[in-house]
């Protein structure tokens, strides 16, 4: 990934966007649900994505989920069904073609593009399979930046950064390159860049699809230790092994969502 490809995934705001959105999160916090016990973060109703083609296809049909703040789900499924459309939309890199879709209260259907990147930056840190860090940077200046689109001052961005990658045992790689370091070392860039603006949600695209069983069970005791703590994690993924971790699996195969088939997961209908 280049630099500009970073903003796909960095927060870019603009002052006036940023301006709006302050007076839409402060009235959601105040409403009087915010008191009302466990809430949900993510909530999908009806939500559908159909790529126009020619020929339209159905990716993801119109599906119900909902994931508790402070829980850890795993979307499980086969190459095809539908995991990368899913997570564009609860990403908001997308909008769906049906349905609501509420994060944290928000109503992200009604969104303009400017307040979804807000929202996104806020509130969802992403770590993907191929890591997108940038190689030319160390490992604090890929946290680091991305932070820059906040408004945060450089030497805190710079604290920021360290914090994190102390928090994901990298404290002595600050001022490494990604191609000095090992697989696990990159992945665990990426998780502290994605923690470093404190997300409520972090969104796994397959994170350990690139690493050896070893390495992998190093990055997924990270990613249960970042839960442990109260971060809410969505994990898509193909591998059974990845989603046994989570507390709740839900199945998707041809675009549907299946409610999952074990942990604690009160069976329930789509
Ligand atoms: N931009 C697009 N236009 C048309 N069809 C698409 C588009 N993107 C995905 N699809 C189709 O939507 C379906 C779901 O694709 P998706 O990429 O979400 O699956 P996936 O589960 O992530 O697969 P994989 O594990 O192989 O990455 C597939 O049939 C795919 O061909």
């Amino acid at each position: 990934m280049t630099e500009n490809d970073a903003t796909l995934i960095l927060p870019t705001v603009t002052a006036e966007g940023a301006a709006d959105d302050t007076a839409v999160f402060a009235r959601v916090a105040e409403s009087p649900e915010a008191d009302a016990g466990p809430r949900a973060l993510i909530e999908l109703d009806g939500v559908g994505m159909t790529y126009p083609g020619p020929p339209p296809v159905e990716a993801l049909k119109p599906v119900r989920l909902t994931v508790a703040d402070g829980e850890y789900v795993a979307i499980v499924g086969p190459s095809g069904s539908g995991k990368s459309t899913l997570l564009n939309l609860l990403g908001l890199l997308d909008a769906p073609t049906s349905g609501t879709y509420w994060l944290d209260g928000h109503d992200t259907s009604a969104m303009k593009e400017s307040m979804r990147t807000r929202l996104r930056a806020d509130k969802i840190g992403f770590i993907f399979q191929s890591f997108h860090l940038m190689a030319h940077r160390t490992a604090t200046e890929n946290v680091a930046m991305s932070l820059v689109y906040q408004g945060i001052p450089r030497r805190r961005r710079r604290q920021i950064a360290r914090e994190k990658l102390e928090l994901v045992n990298l404290g002595h790689r600050l001022d490494a390159l990604p191609t000095t370091l090992s697989g696990g070392e990159r992945q665990r860039v990426a998780i502290a860049r994605a923690l470093a603006a404190e997300p409520s949600l972090l969104l796994c695209d397959e994170p350990t699809g690139n690493l050896d069983s070893h390495t992998a069970e190093a990055v997924l005791a990270t990613i249960d230790e970042l839960h442990a703590g109260g971060l809410t994690v969505l994990m898509i993924t193909h591998d059974h092994d990845v989603a046994e971790r989570a507390q709740r699996a839900v199945t998707i195969r041809d675009g549907e969502l299946r409610e999952g088939n074990h942990v604690g997961a009160p069976a329930e209908a789509p």
